[in-house]
């Protein structure tokens, strides 16, 4: 099983190497991390950044073993901005030759960047972006300036303290002209004493959610008061200035300026299973050490995973866990595949790229936020401790709903694309690609239901053909809506509720779909396909909520552990007292109370001051 989780056993091999790599190493152990103030956590993050980069360039680590490396450290900081967004900004959207001038830099570390788009006043629409990149001929430099409070950049990772460098995102203006939002790359601090730059205001925009958590991250807030850069730091693969001041657009579709968002994207669907595959380890692992009433005559009480209500809330999120990790594994190749077709300019797929990247990365973080909140509680009062790993796994992962574009913002536009496809069925063209099932809709719209005996439920050819008409019937109804309003824009806008959760169904159908085609593979181990056809029925059964689930939890039941055990969680990755691989909850729990600083004396600070006076106050006035 943990072959068909990491997807090949060179895979398994690669992150046991790391995971242990990590674990071994004191310089990254955290299990103090919640307790540390804003300043000690920000420290620590150095600290572990500086010294995986050391090991990285020691052991000679490829770069899928790096990237494993910054995985298992777990702890969020400038480095992710650096590899995930800085880099793949440059080479996205910058040419050959800024390609080679500036990632010989940053795969070399000796410049650390972010990526600054999101503003005080604008994060969603990018086209309302303010800060303004004014091209001045007579010095062939571009003044990069914030107009206005609201036009500070806000909220890019990295920026507050750590990055030199940012690809920034203004509107260009040249010859009195304002072209839109493009990229430019900017140095913000001396390589010498990281001093600001003349002109840069920059600093932390302060405390987020929750102990710990992203509180590692150094979310930063800059203004920008007439900085000059030169021109040919505008990146210029897909529009550029001349010397003379003409902007001259490339013959790529202006989205490409979008890349890098709809990259990160698809890698945070990888996230997102990762993050629900470990609380669902977590609260899987402690549902069978924690037992609780039903002792007959003096017997051992009830596992509490043994209850069907903590296996009706539990086990959809083990399916979901397995069906992230496979869609996300699809869409992996399918933006590969983009990738490779654009090389080529060939730009067919990239409507679909986005609509499946925007559409997976607002399902999937939904999912998986609501999904740990509820392991929490599985957990009962000890998944409210950090020590179970929970609140720290909920207030990191909670973000992804938000951060790479608002969850509704998405899959309005996977709304739009649908739309798009409707009529496009309409006026006779045949969809293709994830869509393709549109192209059915005479079929889809008419016909009964295709299950009929409670066996049926568990046909995958069924469960495909029941969401492809749900979808098709959701998506139908809104073209058909729409159509009657005033005009296209007021009928979008009315129904946007509406379309938002046909994006959410059509993205179901994407999930389900590349569930079943996993179990059409080879999949190695004895009765491991089994487990995943009972999982890919859970999934897509808990979803239409249909009442042959209870037999299938109790199918799963015996297998629960060892389906979470696949997921090959180390404890120091797990991170939690309650999911020790060992089971050795209780004393686990007991050794970690004490770590807190509130127990270095048994007599609280404050005592003295606070509690005493009152106490003595109180004991003399019940004397009188
Ligand atoms: C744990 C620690 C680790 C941490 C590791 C991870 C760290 C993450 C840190 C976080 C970083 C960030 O958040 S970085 C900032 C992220 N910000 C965002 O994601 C902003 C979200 N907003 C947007 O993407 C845009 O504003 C959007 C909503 C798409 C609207 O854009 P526009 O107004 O330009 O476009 P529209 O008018 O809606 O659409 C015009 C056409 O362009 C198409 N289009 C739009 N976007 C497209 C795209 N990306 N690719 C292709 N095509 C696209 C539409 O389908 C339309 O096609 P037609 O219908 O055919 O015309
Ligand atoms: C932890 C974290 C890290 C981040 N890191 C970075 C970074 O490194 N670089 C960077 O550039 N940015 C970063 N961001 C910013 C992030 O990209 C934005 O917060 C995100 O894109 C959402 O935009 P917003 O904040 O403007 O939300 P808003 O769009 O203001 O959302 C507020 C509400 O309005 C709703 N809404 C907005 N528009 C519409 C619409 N058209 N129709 C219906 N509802 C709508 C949303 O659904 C939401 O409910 C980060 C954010 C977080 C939380």
């Amino acid at each position: 099983m943990k072959v068909a989780w990491a997807g090949s056993r060179h895979a398994v091999e690669v992150a046991d190497r790391m995971a242990c790599l990590v674990a071994s190493d004191p310089v990254f152990r955290k299990d103090t991390r919640t307790m540390l103030s804003r300043k000690e956590l920000f420290k620590d993050t150095l600290k572990k950044a500086a010294h995986a980069w050391k090991r990285t360039v020691e052991l000679h680590l490829t770069e899928e073993e790096a990237n494993l490396l910054r995985l298992y450290i777990d702890q969020p900081g400038y480095v992710d901005l650096h590899w995930v967004m800085f880099v793949p900004a440059i080479k996205g959207q910058g040419t050959e030759e800024q390609q080679k001038k500036w990632l010989t830099m940053a795969y070399k570390f000796q410049i650390i960047g972010t990526y600054a788009q999101t503003e005080l006043g604008h994060g969603s629409n990018v086209q309302g972006l303010e800060t303004t990149a004014t091209f001045d001929p007579s010095t062939d430099e571009f003044i990069m300036h914030s107009p206005t409070l609201t036009s500070s950049k806000w909220w890019p990772g990295g920026l507050g303290k750590t990055s030199t460098h940012a690809v920034v995102y203004a509107r260009l203006i040249t010859e009195g002209k304002d072209y839109g939002i493009h990229g430019f790359i900017m140095q913000l601090r001396s390589l010498d004493d990281h001093s600001p730059l003349p002109g840069i205001t920059i600093g932390d925009i302060g405390g987020k959610f929750g102990s710990g958590a992203y509180n590692s991250m150094d979310n930063g807030v800059m203004r920008l008061d007439h900085v000059r850069i030169p021109r040919d730091q505008m990146l210029m693969r897909l529009a550029q200035v001349t010397r003379e001041g003409k902007y001259v657009h490339s013959d790529v579709p202006k989205q490409l300026l979008y890349g890098t968002m709809v990259y990160v994207r698809q890698t945070i669907v990888a996230d997102a299973s990762r993050a629900l595959s470990r609380a669902v380890c977590i609260a899987v692992r402690y549902g069978a050490i924690r037992k609780q009433f039903g002792s007959k005559a003096g017997g051992p009480e009830t596992q509490v995973l043994n209850y069907k209500t903590q296996q009706s809330r539990l086990f959809p999120f083990l399916a979901s866990a397995y069906a992230f990790r496979f869609v996300g594994q699809w869409l992996k190749w399918l933006y590969t595949d983009v990738t490779q077709k654009l090389e080529s300019k060939d730009f067919s797929t990239l409507p679909e790229a986005h609509a499946c990247t925007a559409g997976l990365k607002s399902v999937t973080t939904s999912a998986t936020a609501d999904a740990i909140e509820e392991c929490q509680k599985l957990c009962g009062g000890h998944g409210y401790l950090n020590s179970s790993g929970l609140p720290e796994l909920f207030a990191v992962n909670l973000p992804a709903c938000t951060y790479e574009g608002d969850n509704v913002v998405l899959l309005l536009q996977v709304a739009r694309f649908l739309m798009k496809t409707v009529s496009q069925v309409a006026s006779g063209k045949q969809p293709v690609g994830t869509t393709a099932y549109m192209g059915n809709i005479q079929h889809l719209m008419q016909c009964k239901s295709v299950v009929n005996t409670v066996e049926d439920w568990l046909n995958p050819a069924a469960i495909k053909e029941v969401f492809e008409a749900r979808a098709l019937r959701m998506a139908v109804n809104c073209a058909q809506n729409i159509s009657k309003a005033p005009s296209q824009e007021e009928g979008f806008s009315e129904l946007s509720p509406d379309l938002v959760e046909a994006a959410v169904a059509h993205v179901q159908l994407i999930i389900v779909t590349k569930f079943i085609e996993k179990l059409q593979e080879d999949i190695l181990g004895h009765g491991v396909k089994e487990q995943l056809q009972k999982l890919c029925g859970i999934y897509a059964l808990h979803l239409i909520h249909n009442e042959r689930l209870g037999k299938l939890y109790a199918q799963v039941r015996p297998n629960a552990v060892a389906l979470v055990d696949a997921f090959d969680y180390t404890d120091h990755y797990l991170g939690s007292a309650l999911g020790r691989y060992d089971g050795d909850v209780y004393s686990a729990l007991y050794k970690e109370a004490w770590k807190d600083p509130l127990n270095e004396t048994v007599v609280p600070d404050g005592y003295q001051e606070h509690l005493r006076p009152l106490l003595k106050q109180q004991l003399k006035l019940s004397r009188l």
